[in-house]
């Protein structure tokens, strides 16, 4: 038996680049990363190596875990407030959270902003508010793994 955590911080945020390098904006000037844990820091590792972006900024719960999350790094990164204040004008979003209820509305979002939607796996976990969910143009990997296991997915119906 082997402990996946690195294998799994390492893939899902190749497969989250992936989406961003085919889907994101033409000008993708500023990421935003929501949450501060093992995903976050995978997510920022891969996405700041790949892509070059003007600003980056996180945003998670407890300020503590994001001053932690950034005194890890070499290059600046913003810690904001809110959602709202990290999200906003943001080209990139990465929504790697524990979250169970919505914590994204689509009208903090700018429009044609990627968002690669990560924490909420469970059939009854949300972070995207069932607006957005429905105004967005939904790109998932499977079909069948997304109705089975999104909650953002089956519990706006989308
Ligand atoms: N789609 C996929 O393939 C995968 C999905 N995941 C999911 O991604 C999420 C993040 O994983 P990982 O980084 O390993 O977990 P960590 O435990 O390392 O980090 C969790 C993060 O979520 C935040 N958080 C916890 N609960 C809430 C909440 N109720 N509302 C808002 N923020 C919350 C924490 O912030 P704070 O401490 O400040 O509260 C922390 O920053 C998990 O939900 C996990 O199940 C993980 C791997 C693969
Ligand atoms: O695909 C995966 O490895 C996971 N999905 C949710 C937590 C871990």
């Amino acid at each position: 038996m082997m402990d996946g955590e690195a294998i799994t911080a390492i893939r899902t945020a190749a497969v989250s680049a992936i989406s961003a390098k085919l889907l994101r904006p033409l000008v993708s000037d500023v990421l935003c990363i929501l949450g501060s844990g093992q995903q976050a820091r995978s997510h920022y590792d891969v996405f700041t190596k790949i892509f070059k972006f003007k600003e980056v900024r996180v945003w998670s719960r407890r300020r503590e875990m994001c001053e932690r999350f950034v005194a890890d790094l070499e290059e600046p990164v913003v810690v904001c407030r809110s959602v709202r204040d990290a999200v906003s004008g943001a080209d990139v979003i990465v929504t790697v959270t524990g979250a169970t209820e919505p914590i994204l509305r689509a009208e903090w979002i700018k429009s044609g902003a990627h968002i690669a939607a990560v924490g909420a796996c469970r059939p009854d976990w949300r972070e995207l508010d069932d607006v957005l969910m429905r105004e967005a143009l939904v790109y998932v990997d499977s079909r069948d793994g997304a109705h089975a296991e999104s909650g953002d997915i089956i519990l706006s119906g989308v």
